[in-house]
């Protein structure tokens, strides 16, 4: 089962959260923080033991503590938090448990007693201040426990993100970068990575229509990661590789390399040329097609988020043997607060199902069904015809691609990037990743 209902989703740079409220999904709008009611010193509680509040100044509402059987709890900034003892005792920020120069644990968490509990507690203006049985100190500036807490982190998207049908995508006028300035403006490189980051895709226009243009322009970004497909590619219809993408048949909308145990984080294509008619791209955005739904059937989102299969590639062409098995549930969500980070959807390779038992198969197929019908609808398409000069990043983790089939010869050019050097790259000009 879904531990908790939150599930975090933005449009038009609105983040709200859904919490499952007596049965029925409420949507609270993020700076609506949950009402708290003011607390005493001394407040006798009717649930459990008899608990006394402590708080900074008399007339102040803005902290409140105790010190529990099992937990440090916190009211601040609005917000209600829990602190385990041990995790009190872990997360030492003085000098001789955190080197601050590293940003890594001095500390040897395995001398820690795992029933260890202050002595002493204090907390002045927006510090606590904790004396543990051996003398040591541990400080903790409140915001910093606010912006670390379990309840925090539960309340907020690690990733903010606008989920877009084509008519979103196409009304908020999202700008290309454009070559000459993305490859020399850190600014236009941020901007271009924050609509990365909200939309799952990103446009750069007037780059040489080369592969080594194309290379440079990735490199902008990230580290290219190298597959069985090569570093950077360059392909046609020419069947060189046992994939359908090597012919020039129309490509149902997909995700790439499913059959990875980490599936590749970005793509990025250039259509170096094309004579012909047909091969526009399509792509849609797959956490908008998950958020239905989860609003419409949470117990669909939740089989697709909790049953894991299996997906095949297997290549038998005399230059190219290969056999790859990626293992995952449909969608991958973090289970604090429900929010999706990487969709799995290929169809094509999706391999033999026999991990679970009939009737969840048989529900699975339900869930895959809707999921489907979602991704499906006909609003949801955006549809571009990539030409020389436009090179597309896709987020392969949320962006779902496809084409239609084409006449001609159509060459295009491109290459998968590491996720985590992306994201790198975001954080290091400041963007939330
Ligand atoms: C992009 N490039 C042409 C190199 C590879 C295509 C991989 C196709 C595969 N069926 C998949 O979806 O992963
Ligand atoms: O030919 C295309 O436009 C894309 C084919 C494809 O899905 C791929 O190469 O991953
Ligand atoms: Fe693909």
């Amino acid at each position: 089962m879904i531990q908790n209902d939150g599930f975090r989703h933005s449009i038009m740079g609105l983040t709200r959260m859904f919490v499952r409220v007596g049965g029925c999904l409420q949507s609270l709008s993020r700076c609506q923080t949950q009402k708290i009611p003011p607390l005493v010193t001394g407040r006798i509680r009717t649930l459990g033991e008899a608990k006394r509040w402590q708080h900074t100044a008399p007339q102040s509402t803005s902290c409140n503590w105790q010190l529990r059987e099992d937990c440090f709890e916190l009211s601040y900034g609005g917000l209600v938090m829990h602190f385990d003892y041990v995790w009190l005792r872990d997360h030492c920020r003085s000098a001789s448990c955190y080197n601050a120069k590293t940003n890594q644990r001095n500390l040897d968490t395995a001398n820690v007693e795992l029933t260890i509990r202050p002595v002493k507690t204090r907390v002045d203006d927006e510090t606590l201040f904790l004396t543990w049985p051996d003398g040591h100190v541990t400080r903790y500036g409140l915001s910093w426990l606010a912006q670390n807490s379990y309840e925090g982190q539960k309340q907020s998207a690690m990733q903010p993100r606008i989920l877009w049908n084509a008519d979103i995508y196409t009304k908020a006028k999202v700008p290309s970068a454009s070559w000459e300035k993305f490859m020399s403006c850190n600014e236009e490189l941020r901007r271009f990575l924050s609509n990365f980051l909200h939309y799952g895709i990103a446009f750069v226009e007037d780059v040489p229509a080369t592969l080594e243009a194309t290379e440079i322009a990735t490199q902008r970004v990230s580290l290219i990661r190298e597959t069985m497909y090569g570093r950077m590619w360059n392909f046609t219809s020419d069947f060189s590789r046992g994939d359908t993408a090597y012919t020039k048949l129309a490509l149902d909308r997909h995700t790439d390399t499913s059959y990875f145990q980490e599936p590749c984080g970005i793509q990025v294509f250039h259509c170096l040329r094309h004579e012909g008619t047909g091969g526009r791209t399509l792509l849609v955005d797959g956490f908008y097609a998950a958020d239905k739904v989860l609003q419409q059937m949470p117990n669909n989102f939740e089989l697709l988020a909790r049953v894991p299969i299996k997906h095949e590639y297997i290549e038998n062409m005399s230059d190219h043997r290969n056999h790859m098995i990626g293992i995952g549930p449909v969608l991958n969500v973090y289970p604090w607060n429900n929010e999706v980070y990487m969709i799995r959807y290929n169809n094509y390779d999706r391999a033999v199902i026999n991990t679970i038992p009939h009737d969840v198969v048989q529900r699975w197929y339900v869930a895959h069904r809707h999921l489907t019908t979602e991704l499906r609808r006909p609003e949801n398409e955006l549809w571009v015809k990539l030409k020389p000069g436009k090179v597309l990043f896709i987020d392969n983790w949320r962006v779902l691609h496809g084409r239609e089939s084409f006449t001609g010869l159509r060459q295009l050019c491109g290459c998968y990037l590491t996720r985590d050097d992306v994201l790198n790259t975001a954080r290091s000009l400041g963007l939330q990743a």
